[in-house]
Parts: C-alpha cells; structure tokens; sequence
C-alpha cells in the first residue's frame, strides 16, 4: 500500500490545472447505459473511482477505451445480464446509479446495495421510492435491489422529501427514457446534475430546469450516442485553493469553474485570504505570516458550503487567530479527520454534528491515517501548513478523488513524494 510523504513549512506557488469532476463523470458513465451508441467523455478526470466504474460498466456489457488521456468511450451497444454483483458495487456510492438506467434500458436488474466513504449510513431508500413512482417493482433480497418494468417505466410526480444529489440524478437517468411526463420537486441544485442534463439532453433527452428545485423530464423511446465534456471538479479547485490559503503563497487555479464554488470564496475572503477571479481561472493569495481570521461555517446542499470541502477548511481553521464552529448538516459521521488533525497539533472538540476549532495552532508532523477521500486530503493540507514531516496512510482514499496530487503540489514547490509502505 502506498502512503504520502510531506515535508511542511514551503509555501505554494505556481499554476495548478483543475480536472474534470468526479463526482459528474461518474453519472456520465452511467448514462452509457442508456444508449446502444458511443457516449465520449472528454476531460475525464483518471481515478480509482472512474477506473472501477469502468470495470463495472464492461461488467454490464460497456466497452469502454481510453482513446488519449482524458478521452474515454463507452459504447453499450450489446448489454450484458442486468447484474450488478456486490464485488463491483461495493467500494463506491455512485456504481448504485446503474440501476436505474438498466431498468429503464432493459425493464429489469439486480444491483448490490452501495458502498461509497463511511461517512453516515448513506441509505438509498429515495432512489428506490423514484423507481417506484415510475412503475418499477422493487424488492430488496440478500444485500441486492431486484427491480423490474417489463413494460418499461411512466412518468410520474415525485417530490423528494430531502435534497439529494445521488438520488436527484438516478431520478433523471431513469426518466429520460420513461414514457410521459416527469416532474421531480425538491431537487439538488449541484453543478454536476445541470453537467448530467445538459449531456442526456445531447444524447436526445428532453430535461428541462436542471441546476432549481424543479426538473421536468419528458420521456423519449431511445437516446442516441454524443460527445460530452466533464464540467472542473469545483471540490479539487476547493481543496487547492485552501491548501496555499494554509501553507501561504500564491497559486492559480486554471479552469477552476469559479461560479461553482461562491460560498468557499465568500468563506476564504472572510478568513482573510486574497481571492482574485478572472475568467475561468482563481489566484488564492496569503503572504506567509498572515494571519487567518476563523470563520463559523455550515455545510449544506449547492450553493450551500460544500460538504466535500469541510474537512479541508477544518485544517485551515486550526491555523486561525481564534475559535470557529463547524457545522456537518449533511452527513452524520464526517468529523473522522477531527482527531487525526488532532495528531498533528489542531485543537478541536466535536459535540455531535458540531466541531468546535480552537486556533491558532502549529501543525507538527506526524504519522496519521487516512480514513475517507476528503479527510485524507485534510492531512495533507496540514501536511503543508506544518513543520516537520507527515507521514500519511491508507492513501488509497486519496486516489478515489485526485489526480496527480503529489506532481500538481511538488509543481508549486511542495516537498510531497509518494512511497510504497
Ligand atoms: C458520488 C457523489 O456524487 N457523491 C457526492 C454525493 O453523494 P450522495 O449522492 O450520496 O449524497 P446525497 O446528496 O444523496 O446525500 C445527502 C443526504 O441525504 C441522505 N439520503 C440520500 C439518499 C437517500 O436515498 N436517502 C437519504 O437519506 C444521505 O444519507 C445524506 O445524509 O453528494 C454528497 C453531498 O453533496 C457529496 O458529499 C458526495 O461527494
Ligand atoms: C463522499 C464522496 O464520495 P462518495 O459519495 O463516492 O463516497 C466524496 O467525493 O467526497
């Protein structure tokens, strides 16, 4: 296994380029299930989560082939048995997504209940309740979903009684080929379910108001194949932008999407760190030896603050001039790195959903554990901040969610390198 190496204390400066995002190419690939043509996903961000997706996807019957880079083709053009085995599904939330687009290609499927970061009890009974309303029958047996629409599915009314990203865009990915009108309330407004409708559109899909509250989908009999660009991963941009924010100095991110990530700027610029958007890209500034005001923050659905990028700005108010409050509204156990950061010299209490950051601290290397994606990415940035070497574990929590980290960071002056344990 391999692990993390960070020598602290070097300010950041340089460029770093911004991927596509994760959490929309995933959906993308699922979206190849819908359609007996090549679906192309240009800026495809290389990960362990888009490479096990892929495994998935073939598994499923999609040919998929790396065409240069950060070019993937899928091609579904003859599906498989609609099976998704526990094995394939396990390690990640978004491989669930497969069900509806192969109950809705297929009128039927059997898929394993999700894994995905042990951040709460993450359950999928709304996902479930959407392909119900559209006439699908659903049974739950031994760890699996067993759905079945022999008829194919209809268009319904479904008004989800919390906002959810995942389920919003399952919703979306089995009603572009019902029959009829849906209208789904109470939806996700993420920039990465606007991403997936603008690309179902293109294949021939008829979503309208994706990006509010309110989606309305009129169903087609068959979607064609198209060419699709993954939207920047805003929480990559995020994470970046907070890094040189801890470790000081001045770093562009270029084709950062900055319109996607306002509540973080607003968080950023309140922490008293120079924020400068130009275009498509942001200049994160902090002469070393600032200092970082705290800021209270609340995560919360788009535009909200980010849950993906809380722990991040967790290690950056360990270095602020006095106390902030974190409060986690979307997941119930994502305070994890609290005590690994506490390792390395931050001082937080956690009461239930809240976190209490009581600055300003001097990180102090160490060894630590990685024990999700976004906590892992945390140490890192404290990594930096600090003086000392820290040694981090379990990088594989990493590799779900960034591409070249260690190449981007060392680019920009960071003494970071990777070894085998
Ligand atoms: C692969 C992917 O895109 N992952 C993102 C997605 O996860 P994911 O789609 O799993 O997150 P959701 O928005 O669905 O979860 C929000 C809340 O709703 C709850 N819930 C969700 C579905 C359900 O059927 N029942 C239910 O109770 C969840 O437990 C959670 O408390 O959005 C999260 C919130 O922005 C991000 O942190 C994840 O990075
Ligand atoms: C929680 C995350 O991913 P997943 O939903 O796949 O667990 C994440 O990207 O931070």
């Amino acid at each position: 296994m391999d692990r993390i190496r960070i020598r602290g204390g070097t300010p950041l400066h340089g460029e770093i380029p911004i991927y596509g995002a994760k959490n929309s190419a995933l959906k993308l690939m699922a979206a190849a299930l819908l359609t007996d043509e090549p679906l192309i996903l240009k800026n495809m961000p290389r990960l362990a989560d888009t490479r096990f997706m892929a495994q998935l996807l073939a598994h499923l019957g999609v040919v998929s082939e790396e065409q240069n880079h950060n070019v993937l083709h899928l091609h579904g053009e003859h599906l498989e048995e609609p099976y998704a085995p526990y094995d394939l599904v396990r390690k990640m939330r978004a491989t669930f997504n497969v069900l509806g687009p192969l109950v809705a290609r297929t009128g039927r499927a059997k898929v394993s209940l999700p894994g995905g970061c042990a951040i709460g009890a993450r359950p999928v009974d709304l996902h479930l309740k959407a392909l119900e309303a559209l006439g699908a029958t659903v049974e739950l047996d031994e760890g699996y979903v067993i759905a079945s629409a022999p008829n194919g599915l209809t268009g319904a009314e479904i008004d989800f009684p919390m906002v959810s990203v995942g389920a919003t865009e399952h919703a979306m990915l089995m009603a572009v080929l019902a029959s009829g009108r849906t209208l789904l309330e109470n939806c996700a407004r993420e920039p990465e379910i606007a991403d997936l409708a603008d690309c179902l559109n293109a294949m021939g899909a008829k979503v309208s108001g994706a990006g509010t509250s309110t989606i309305t989908i009129d169903g087609v009999p068959r979607l064609s194949g198209t060419t699709w660009s993954v939207v920047p991963d805003r929480i990559e941009a995020g994470t970046y932008a907070i890094a040189a924010a801890a470790a000081g100095g001045e770093v562009t991110l270029v084709k950062a999407a900055p319109a996607a990530n306002r509540a973080l700027w607003d968080a950023l610029r309140r922490a008293g760190i120079t924020i400068a958007i130009e275009g498509e890209n942001v200049t994160v500034s902090r002469a070393p030896g600032t200092p970082i005001q705290p800021v209270d923050i609340q995560t919360a659905p788009w535009p909200g603050f980010a849950t993906d990028l809380q722990a991040q700005f967790m290690a950056l108010m360990a270095l602020a001039d006095g106390t902030s409050l974190i409060r986690e509204t979307i997941f119930e156990n994502r305070f994890m790195h609290a005590p690994e950061l506490t390792r390395l010299g931050a001082r937080i209490e956690v009461h239930g959903n809240e976190a209490v950051v009581r600055g300003p601290a001097a990180y102090r290397g160490a060894p630590v554990m990685a024990t999700d994606l976004r906590a892992s990415v945390s140490l890192v940035i404290a990594g930096l901040a600090g003086e000392g070497e820290t040694l981090v574990n379990r990088v594989y929590h990493l590799d779900r969610g960034f591409e070249h980290l260690e190449e981007k960071l060392s680019r920009c002056g960071a003494r970071i390198g990777r070894e085998k344990e």
